[in-house]
Formats: C-alpha cells, structure tokens, sequence
C-alpha cells in the first residue's frame, strides 16, 4: 500500500480570489503547508488529478487526500483545526446564515465582476448596476457591524475579502467608485486588510489589474 503523504499542500494560483479564501483561512489557523503555484494555463497532472471534475485550484491535499472547492475548503480547515480562530458560528442559525452570505458571494461577485471587464456598452452598464446592487445588498447586511461575523472576523469575511483587491479593477473597468456607493463595505475591507492573515494573501490591487489586462488580451477585447 503506497505511504500516506503527510502534511498539508495547498495547489493554488496567485490572484485567485477562491485560493486566497484557503490561504486566508489556514492562516488565521497558524497551519503551516506548502503552497503550489499551478499554471492555469497548461494544467498539470497534479491539478488535474486532485481535481478531476472541476480541474480548478484551489485544492486543499491534506496527509495525501484532496477537498476541492473553496468555501467546502475552509469549512474543512474549520472543522479541522477547531482549536484556534473558529470561522463558522456554533449556533445553527447563525451557521446557516454565515451559509447562506457566502453562498451569495460565491454565486454573484466573481460572475458581475467577469462581465464588467468583459462586456461594454450596455452589457457592462447592466453589469455596473449589478454589481452596484450586490455591493449595496452586502453593506446593509454587514450593517454597522465590526465584520459580518460580529466582533470576530469569521466565514462570510473570508468568503468576500479576497474580492477587495479586485475592487480597483472592477472600478477602472466601469468608471465606478465603491467607495461611493458602499463606503461601510470599503472601510470593512480595510479592517479585515489590519488582519495579518488577509494581508498577506492578497495581492496590490494593480498587480490584479495588470492581470485582468493580460485576461482582456487573451479573450481578444481591447
Ligand atoms: N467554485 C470554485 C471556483 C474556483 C475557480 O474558478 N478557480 C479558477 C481560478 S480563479 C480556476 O482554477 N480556473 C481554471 C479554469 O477554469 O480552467 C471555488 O470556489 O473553488
């Protein structure tokens, strides 16, 4: 029987906002893991092994088994390391609701935020007004609240502030501010940016630029 391998390995890509969820959360757990940059771009056999249905990152391997999925991913470095920095509430209700905002976020941002660089004209003026009203929606949620967890930062927290790096992006892409429209929700990402944890696992908001430039190139839209 072939030897377990031990440890933990996190197959991941740079300014993904999905892998930094991962990075974020085994961060605020103190879990020390190998981090494995993966090429998008001509996948390799360990990507496509440990992620066979999806062939995405980020893939958390732990002692030799894989959890794909990002939000699935931090749920299971929760579960696994209770002991320290607990992400999801006790209470089952508050559980559920954490659920239910990082499964907004997952369903909504990332797609909004794709037609706003991809699309012009009206379908990016549709895409503004969506991202507009997602970002509204989230603000009134976080409330005046120190972090969507309450007074410790918690699920839905990882869940969105990866996306903070984006914002820059999003805001030349469009000619929008969202500082504007939702200044609680960017005083918030900055709150969570004081956290040693988020820091270190986002990128400079130009860097994602620059990135989503090369994506424009690549997909032909000037
Ligand atoms: N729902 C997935 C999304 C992951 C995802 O979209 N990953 C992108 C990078 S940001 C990827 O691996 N893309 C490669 C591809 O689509 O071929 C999650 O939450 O983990």
């Amino acid at each position: 029987m072939a030897e377990e391998k031990k440890g933990v390995m996190l197959l991941d890509f740079w300014v993904s906002p999905f892998g930094q969820r991962a990075r974020i959360a085994l961060a605020e757990k103190g879990v020390e893991y190998e981090y494995s940059e993966q090429n998008l771009f001509e996948k390799s056999p360990l990507l496509l092994n440990s992620n066979p249905v999806h062939k995405k990152i980020p893939v958390l391997i732990h002692n030799g088994k894989t959890v794909c999925e990002s939000l699935i991913i931090v749920e299971y470095i929760d579960e696994v390391w209770s002991d320290k920095a607990p992400l999801l509430p006790k209470d089952p209700y508050s559980r559920a609701q954490a659920r239910f905002w990082a499964d907004y976020i997952d369903k909504k941002i990332y797609e909004c935020g794709t037609r706003l660089w991809k699309l012009k004209g009206e379908g990016q003026e549709v895409a503004k007004k969506d991202m507009i009203e997602i970002m509204t929606l989230l603000e009134s949620e976080l409330g005046d609240k120190t972090y969507f967890g309450g007074d410790v930062f918690g699920f839905v927290d990882v869940a969105l502030v990866p996306f903070t790096s984006w914002f820059y992006s999003y805001e030349i892409v469009a000619n929008l501010s969202i500082e504007k429209e939702c200044p609680k929700l960017v005083a918030w990402g900055k709150r969570c940016m004081n956290r040693e944890s988020v820091a270190k696992s986002l990128h400079d908001p130009a860097k994602v630029y620059e990135f989503i430039l090369l994506l424009k190139k690549i997909n032909g839209i000037e």
